[in-house]
């Protein structure tokens, strides 16, 4: 068989299943997430779509770490993730409402992850600001998080989350709580932020134009399960 260097340097999740525990049942549950098997290249946005309860934040979490897998696996570069932690896989994760630390500071949030990572303050107030340019929030530094639109938020928090050049970013909704103008201004301006620093990513959306804004490449889940998939561009 002739190696697929795409998946050997991206994600790959092979036959994912996550089924929640209920305990009132004997039958075993519904699995949330059934088989799922798809790639996603370094520096390729795909958007995540379906209908509500289809499983769509389940996989993501699942391949953050955040759900185990009753079979199958989740690789970056071919290496299996089952035993690393969410911590150390380099992820990083947005959801719909942000979740900033409401008693810091915009930069404080921002700079969360990078003192995480001890990266030393000079380098740490540079990234910051490069990355409220990034965002259009330049000079928002010193904001409270309480005193932003709702829209503002979410740039934060998509600044907050690019801050550690994370492997794959893992985007849940992050645009679903705006109204449909704001939403439209900032799909287009995600889509610059993730092909400026050619960040891998993953969007869940209900959105199919959003999904078309953002991403290179869109698969559809049912019922837990992956229904259809746009070919990978450069696959032949
Ligand atoms: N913590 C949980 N315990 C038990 N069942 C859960 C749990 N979280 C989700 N589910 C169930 O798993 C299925 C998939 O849910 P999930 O949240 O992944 O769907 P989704 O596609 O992200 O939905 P939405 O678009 O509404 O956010 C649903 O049937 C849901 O009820």
């Amino acid at each position: 068989m002739v190696a697929d260097t795409r998946t050997e340097h991206g994600l790959s999740v092979d036959g994912a299943t996550v089924r929640y525990a209920d305990g009132r049942r004997r039958s075993p549950h519904p699995a949330a997430v059934d088989a799922v098997t798809f790639t996603v290249a370094r520096g390729e946005v795909v958007g995540l779509l379906g209908p509500s309860g289809c499983g769509k934040s389940t996989l993501l979490r699942a391949i953050a770490g955040l759900e185990p897998l009753v079979s199958g696996t989740v690789r970056w570069a071919g290496d299996d993730l089952a035993s690393v932690p969410p911590h150390r896989r380099s992820f990083g994760l947005v959801f719909q409402d942000g979740q900033l630390f409401v008693h810091r500071s915009v930069a404080e949030n921002i700079a969360y992850g990078l003192r995480v990572q001890r990266v030393p303050r000079a380098e740490r107030e540079a990234r910051v600001t490069a990355l409220l340019e990034l965002v259009g929030l330049p000079g928002a530094a010193e904001r409270s998080v309480t005193e932003l639109s709702g829209g503002e938020r979410q740039r934060v928090a998509l600044a907050r989350s690019l801050a550690p050049q994370p492997r794959l970013l893992l985007l849940d909704e992050p645009l679903s709580a705006l109204d449909r103008a704001l939403r439209d201004r900032l799909a287009d301006d995600l889509a610059a932020m993730l092909r400026g620093t050619g960040t891998t990513a993953i969007l869940v959306t209900h959105d199919e134009t959003e999904a078309r804004t953002v991403a290179d490449r869109v698969i559809r889940m049912e019922q837990g399960r992956l229904v259809t998939w746009d070919a990978p561009e450069d696959a032949s």
